[in-house]
């Protein structure tokens, strides 16, 4: 173990989450509460058999049960309730900033509103805010297995709620959708005033990182695991202090590495990369938070400093205002000093 009461001192750490699908939150007695509610029988007979179905061989396996698991959200209440009980699960986490991904298409493909969706979200994040004093960013992801002409209707839909949207991101299946294929959508996003991140080198190549840096510009890389494979990669993310959203517990449970024991996080934290870490889809891949910061730590060893510097850098790598992000990082310095 790195040193003792790690689990008490990561509980303790004020921290921010950048990589989490709200839809990746959605827990399986949640799931069954809704189902019963919204009169929608799900293919698994209880919460035990659900969750023994959650062992995937790469993303793919998991998408497709995580899009399963989404079909029972319909109501303005629904999006809500999934976001609040989120929000208050890692409230006990110290976690004090989020900023989280939602996917209309995942609904609106389904014929739920663009604005149930996003009403919910809203307004469990406005009250998290106020309860909780929990500060947060929304980001709308488009799905990148459907066209960039879907996903131009995705932008137009958002239009009317953009106040509430900071920025707009790429996920689902990444091999054989390349960053190219979103060029002109994330330029639109861009012009809106979206800010813009994407999913890259997660199953995907490391060819795909360098296209969302050149083709759609984006300030920040989810994942980007397979950067360290290319050197100039890694001196450009430095440079141009790039962040990378790492999710271990997801990159575990969906074979991206084999173990935990290999996760490249600490050789990027080496290398000068704002790397930082996140949940991804706590429900799906068995913790948010503090497990993710607990598993990668004990794992890799990792110690004081390293594990402050994660801490930091996903403050520095947020988009909270650069006198709120001193603050919260002080707090951090803080609080390991105090350690
Ligand atoms: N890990 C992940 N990668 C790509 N798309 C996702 N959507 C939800 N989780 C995802
Ligand atoms: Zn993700």
């Amino acid at each position: 173990m790195a040193f003792p009461n790690l689990k008490k001192v990561i509980k303790g750490i004020p921290k921010a989450e950048l990589h989490l699908h709200i839809e990746g939150s959605f827990e399986p007695e949640l799931m069954f509460q809704i189902a019963k509610r919204n009169n929608i029988i799900l293919d698994y007979d209880s919460i035990d058999s659900l969750k023994k179905a959650y062992q995937f061989n790469n993303l793919q396996e998991f998408l497709d049960i995580y899009y399963t698991g989404a079909k029972v959200l319909l109501y303005e209440q629904d999006f809500y309730d999934l976001t609040w009980a989120y929000l208050n699960k890692v409230h006990d986490q110290n976690v004090v900033h989020v900023e989280v991904f939602f996917d209309p298409q995942t609904h609106t493909d389904r014929g739920v509103d663009f604005a149930v969706v996003i009403n919910g979200i809203y307004k469990a994040l406005e009250k998290a805010k106020q309860e909780l004093n929990i500060s947060y960013k929304l980001i709308m992801s488009y799905l990148r297995h459907l066209s960039e002409e879907e996903a131009f209707k995705t932008l137009e839909s958002s239009l009317p709620y953009k106040d509430w949207i900071d920025g707009v991101g790429l996920d689902s299946s990444e091999i054989g959708n390349p960053p190219s294929k979103f060029v002109q959508v994330f330029k639109a996003s861009a012009k809106h005033g979206y800010k813009l991140v994407a999913h890259a080198g997660e199953e995907g190549p490391v060819d795909y990182i360098w296209e969302a840096l050149d083709l759609l510009k984006v300030i920040r890389i989810d994942h980007g695991n397979r950067c360290l494979d290319d050197e100039k990669l890694v001196q450009r993310l430095v440079k141009e202090k790039i962040p990378l959203t790492l999710c271990p517990l997801s990159n575990v449970a969906l074979k991206v590495i084999s173990k935990m024991e290999e996760h490249p996080v600490a050789k990027m934290l080496e290398k000068g990369i704002i790397a930082t870490i996140h949940s991804d889809d706590p429900a799906y891949f068995g913790g948010y938070m503090n497990a993710n910061f607990y598993e990668t730590a004990k794992a890799l060893n990792l110690n004081k400093r390293q594990i402050m510097q994660l801490a930091i850098n996903a403050f520095e790598a947020s988009w909270l205002s650069s006198n709120v992000k001193e603050k919260h990082i002080l707090e951090v310095k803080n609080y390991f000093n105090s350690l």
